[in-house]
């Protein structure tokens, strides 16, 4: 599959637009009108540029408001096309897009359109140009591809052609499958852009909220595997106006964008293999008939990525911090139990059942306790590693005794490692044997009752806001997690968008969270990679009114619930007045749907960080949702008390 990106997805001028698209790895670019008028880079400078950096120049665009205009308006869009096109010859540049007209539209003939599109065909034919016709979701006339088709059709001109666009098809919900039907070699163009489901005017949703592949809502894959299959072998170019990525980092933009496209590379592919063609008499379009292992070949060629299956769980979370004391303090009172010091390392072990927590006390001075690490079970950590790396996840160095095993490991987008682990089936984990070993440091992991079911529930991470759709697209192409649609819960200090990404067996659950803005504390950027937002662990256990008796009794000091909750909670479930005189008594919350029954509990915040206790009944599959603004408060209240 041939790469492609709009200059308009990124930040920054032309020059360093089109090397940042060099360096993620794109195989052309399209120029967007206003990236070349604001240059003081020469048409001729911007070639042999291309041509340096190894980028083709797929596409000039957009023209605008050509068609379903007066004869006047026509005889001026013409003039207007012919500086284009002789630009587009000094730019070395055969393809223009012309979107249908938005603008100064006023007569509804197709007949007409089709003459006015034919003469424009004609001129760009003199030039040598290729004219891609893309109708917009909000064309005053022609908003719908197959409308758009028709007439190119009709003008039947070997420099007229279709460009498809997913956000115009999908956004308006129109049918894929006659994709197919377009005839092989008039799709000229494919731009291919992803979107949250959102509803709003559909201009304002598409010059704002447009995502790249994986972080949006759209089923691309069927989009790009209707195309494979009408013959199409062109680019496949990005084209997102996101209001985010143009005021990012321009080389990180554009690895988050090439990342986006290798992962769909490999979705279209694997929709192809479940979406068999039907096989129609002389084939289809595109269909050169032959059959390589029981796979139809199209003139397009789809990479893929080393298969790896979901992860089977967590397997370590690590906090950093050189201060360890109050962490240390809270997880004894949650009945985690110190299994001891690594061998070499400054960093110590402590578990309860599977729930594995490292402190890494190997950081700089004063860094108050946050979420760096994360380790995942999966079946193989080499080939999870390679597919993370064709994925252009950056890797982290480790350093490593002789004797200890080597984790792969991969930065996610907020930095929290991301380590590829070999567990074993019964949930233990062989590097545990690490620590502790004989030594005066705590007893080591062996003595811990195995059949104690305590796991590593869900984690809960906050993402930087210019970072989250690139957090999405990483742990749905990477760890192959489900991102699940995102929901808005309410803080005293702002609406908190929270993601949840998780494996189809829930193993995994990872939660993703855009903190307020006010939470980023001033002038903490670049604080020695210190995170300036909440994030959470949390645990399921398997009596949770237990669990909290216990760390009532060693201490733990409770987040106080207001009394309002208890009797919100009794007005909405009818509960039992013993069991909510218990949940009220240890300021456990709860939540019960169709599934089951959600009981938890939260502790304070430590630097960064705190845990959450949960207990799930029955097959409830959420997080206490309807208890989070709760959670935010009484944290809220607590942090400003002391
Ligand atoms: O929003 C627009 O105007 C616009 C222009 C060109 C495109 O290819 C497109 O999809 C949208
Ligand atoms: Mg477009």
């Amino acid at each position: 599959m041939r790469t492609g990106i709009a200059t308009v997805c990124l930040s920054g001028t032309l020059k360093e637009k089109m090397q940042a698209c060099a360096v993620a790895g794109f195989d052309g670019i399209e120029i967007f009108e206003q990236d070349l008028v604001t240059s003081s880079l020469s048409p001729e400078d911007i070639r042999k540029m291309a041509a340096d950096l190894g980028l083709s120049l797929d596409l000039y665009q957009p023209f605008r408001d050509f068609d379903s205009v007066s004869e006047d308006l026509l005889q001026e869009n013409l003039r207007r096309a012919d500086a284009k096109f002789k630009l587009m010859s000094r730019l070395g540049m055969d393809t223009i897009l012309v979107c249908t007209n938005v603008g100064t539209a006023t007569i509804d003939d197709d007949d007409l359109r089709a003459e006015q599109l034919s003469r424009l065909a004609a001129l760009a034919g003199e030039h040598g140009v290729k004219v891609a016709y893309e109708a917009l979701a909000w064309g005053k006339y022609v908003n719908d591809y197959e409308h758009a088709h028709r007439l190119v059709s009709a003008v039947d001109h070997p420099h007229l052609g279709t460009c498809l666009d997913s956000f115009h098809i999908l956004s308006r919900d129109w049918d894929t499958a006659p994709i197919e039907d377009i005839q092989t070699g008039k799709i000229f163009f494919v731009q291919v852009a992803d979107a949250p489901k959102l509803s709003m005017d559909v201009l304002s949703w598409s010059r704002h909220y447009r995502v790249f592949p994986g972080e949006g809502q759209f089923e691309l894959a069927k989009f790009m595997g209707h195309v494979v299959r009408a013959g199409y072998s062109g680019p496949v170019s990005l084209e997102v106006f996101n209001d985010v990525f143009r005021q990012s980092d321009v080389e990180r933009t554009a690895v988050d964008a090439m990342r986006s496209l290798i992962w769909l590379e490999e979705q279209s592919a694997k929709w192809l293999e479940a979406n068999p063609a039907i096989t129609t008499a002389g084939g289809s379009n595109g269909d050169t008939g032959t059959r390589a292992a029981g796979r139809r070949r199209y003139p397009m060629e789809l990479a893929t990525l080393p298969k790896v299956a979901e992860p089977a769980g967590f397997n370590f979370a690590e906090v950093k911090t050189d201060e360890p004391a109050q962490l240390e303090t809270l997880l004894g009172q949650l009945g985690f139990e110190f299994d001891g010091r690594h061998r070499t390392k400054d960093v110590q072990l402590w578990s309860m059942g599977h729930a594995r927590v490292i402190i890494n006390e190997q950081a700089p001075s004063h860094s108050e306790p946050a979420i760096t690490a994360l380790g995942f079970d999966v079946d193989s950590p080499v080939i999870a590693s390679a597919r993370a790396q064709q994925l252009k996840a950056p890797v982290v160095p480790r350093k490593v005794q002789a004797d200890e095993e080597v984790f792969q490991g991969i930065a996610a987008p907020d930095s929290t490692e991301i380590f590829l682990c070999q567990g074993n089936p019964d949930g233990t984990a062989a590097w545990t044997g690490e620590f502790g070993e004989g030594s005066e440091f705590g007893e080591g992991p062996e003595h811990r009752d195995a059949a104690d079911p305590a796991v590593i529930d869900h984690v809960n991470l906050a993402q930087p806001w210019q970072h989250f759709d690139e957090a999405v697209l990483f742990y749905t192409s990477a760890l192959t997690l489900e991102p699940q649609p995102f929901a808005e819960v309410p803080s005293p200090s702002g609406l908190v968008r929270s993601q949840v990404m998780q494996t189809s067996d829930r193993s995994v659950r990872l939660v993703l969270n855009l903190a307020p803005l006010l939470h980023q504390e001033p002038g903490q950027q670049g604080n020695g990679g210190r995170k300036t937002y909440q994030e959470h662990i949390a645990f399921a256990v398997q009596d949770l009114v237990a669990t909290a008796r216990a760390a009532q009794d060693r201490g733990l000091e409770f987040l106080k619930i207001p009394a309002n909750y208890y009797e919100d909670l009794d007005a909405r479930f009818a509960l039992d007045p013993y069991f909510l005189a218990t949940l009220k008594e240890l300021n456990l919350l709860y939540d019960r749907d169709a599934n089951g029954e959600f009981l938890h509990f939260y502790t304070a915040t430590v630097g960064s960080v705190f845990f959450e206790m949960v207990e799930r009944r029955g097959n409830y599959d959420g997080y206490g949702a309807p208890n989070a603004p709760v959670r935010h408060a009484v944290q809220y209240d607590h942090l400003h008390r002391n």
